[in-house]
């Protein structure tokens, strides 16, 4: 297993992210509750620095947003934008509106960016006529992206911020917010039963937009999201990563769009030191992921497995051997997963085992550790590694300019060709774990996690 051991000259995610000020997350959210963990990095520094893309040379109020919109970036904390908000913004609120297809890192602040866009073009003299449409692949997305809106627009007055979600409306009730966020089937339900009049819709959002404009996936669903808005509707696509294949559909899905694309070097997210477990088989991968139970709970830890069965199974056997962790996968009840997210949000639980139901979009600032579990795999035949898959589940952690851990394990011939692949497709460079060597093996993870220096109690929203 050469090719990947080789490649070990990584530098320590540490240099990235100097410990100095704490950085705010969507904190204060309605009804998301929000971690008391959380971790500093010196954000001043990286949004200074050109080269991240968390930087930017103007300020919020060079843009011109309406004072109600400046006041909740100020309660959220926000000082500068990040490199994608100062980019995509004046593209997307100018007149007449024009479509945006735009990529950038995990964490780098997408959802402000198209948050505020949506904010800017809702008319609140008719608050409960649907004006905007946020679409997102899960409801735990949905969920934080309502929050964020409602956060961001908590001094837009009359602002009504609706889920569309499993669950969310009776069939007796119409749709009543100004904007709705949602997952597609259900959004496409709605608006079937005449529940959800899009008849006034200005701006549709599809966040994750490679993911959910797939064919494979929910292409279909959001094709027909698309036949039944008004033609003139501004469409903004947002995504980390978007496949060729993707792009070609998404250019006619958004036509004539101003376009932010990345180049496939550019993706990997600076902060994130991703490393891998050479695994002598798959019954040492488990032995392996409780002995990295102590530096998982040093802040909190997502652990991605391939099916909800192997997800329930680990859960019963950490938990049989006395270590407390949660599993969330889409078999949950709606309320039991919403709950669940809530938990690890808080600190409650600090180890979540998840499917891909959580790659994309959630984010929990506290999360300082990622494990693939299983190695990323594309359809059903497991035969292609899916490296967007991968991108998405170790961005979970490192996000806004803090510095996180992915460990990737691999245990056969085939995982660890899907990992080298992976590695390949970025050109990252994995640092090697042996099972064999303890010592060296927490050192590497611990110089990384340490030197986000977790404080215990975490300080709403300021901004040092
Ligand atoms: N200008 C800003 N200043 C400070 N913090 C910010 C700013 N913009 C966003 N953030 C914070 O950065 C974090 C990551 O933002 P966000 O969730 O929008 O990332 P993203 O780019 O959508 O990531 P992903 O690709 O994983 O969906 C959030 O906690 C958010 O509150």
């Amino acid at each position: 297993m050469a090719d990947l051991a080789s490649r070990i000259t990584l530098p320590p995610a540490a240099a990235a992210g100097n410990a100095e000020a704490p950085v705010a997350g969507a904190k204060g959210v309605p009804g998301l509750v929000e971690s008391n963990y959380d971790v500093e990095v010196k954000l001043s520094d990286l949004q200074n620095d050109t080269d991240s893309p968390l930087s930017s040379l103007h300020s919020f109020e060079e843009l011109g947003l309406p004072k109600p919109i400046n006041d909740g970036l100020l309660a959220m904390n926000f000082k500068k934008p990040s490199k994608i908000q100062e980019k995509a913004l004046p593209l997307m609120i100018g007149n007449p509106p024009r479509n945006m297809i735009a990529q950038s890192q995990s964490g780098t602040g997408k959802t402000a960016a198209f948050v505020l866009t949506v904010l800017s073009r809702v008319d609140l003299t008719q608050p409960t006529q649907p004006q905007a449409l946020v679409l997102a692949p899960s409801r735990e997305l949905a969920r934080q992206i309502q929050g964020v809106i409602q956060t961001i627009g908590q001094f837009c007055e009359n602002l009504i911020v609706e889920a569309a979600i499993p669950g969310s409306i009776s069939r007796d009730t119409g749709v009543k917010g100004s904007v709705v966020v949602g997952t597609p089937g259900t959004v496409i339900d709605l608006i079937r039963r005449r529940q959800f009049d899009v008849s006034k819709l200005q701006v549709l959002v599809i966040d994750e937009a490679d993911n959910m404009l797939d064919q494979q996936g929910m292409g279909e669903q959001c094709n027909r999201v698309r036949t039944l808005v008004p033609k003139s509707t501004q469409i903004l696509l947002f995504s980390a990563t978007f496949p060729d294949k993707v792009m070609a559909y998404a250019e006619r899905y958004a036509p004539n769009a101003n376009q932010i694309k990345l180049k496939q070097q550019e993706l990997t997210v600076k902060g994130i030191s991703q490393m891998y477990m050479d695994c002598p088989d798959e019954q040492k991968k488990y032995d392996v992921l409780c002995k990295l139970y102590g530096l998982m709970t040093i802040g909190s830890s997502v652990i991605f497995v391939r099916t909800r069965e192997s997800a329930d199974e680990i859960k019963k056997r950490m938990e049989a051997d006395g270590h407390k962790v949660s599993v969330l996968h889409g078999g949950n009840e709606g309320a039991d997963r919403d709950a669940l997210l809530d938990d690890f949000r808080s600190g409650r639980s600090k180890v979540l085992i998840t499917t891909n139901v959580l790659a994309r979009g959630i984010d929990v600032s506290s999360v300082s550790m990622v494990i693939n579990y299983d190695i990323p795999m594309k359809g059903f035949g497991d035969r292609e590694p899916d490296a967007e898959t991968y991108l998405h589940r170790i961005g979970r952690t490192g996000r806004f300019g803090r510095v996180g851990v992915s460990i990737s394990f691999v245990y056969d011939r085939k995982s660890y060709n899907a990992l080298t692949q992976i590695a390949n497709v970025y050109e990252i460079d994995l640092i090697q774990l042996s099972p064999d060597d303890w010592d060296m093996t927490e050192k590497k993870v611990q110089d990384v996690i340490k030197s986000s220096r977790a404080k215990p109690d975490y300080a709403p929203n300021v901004l040092a």
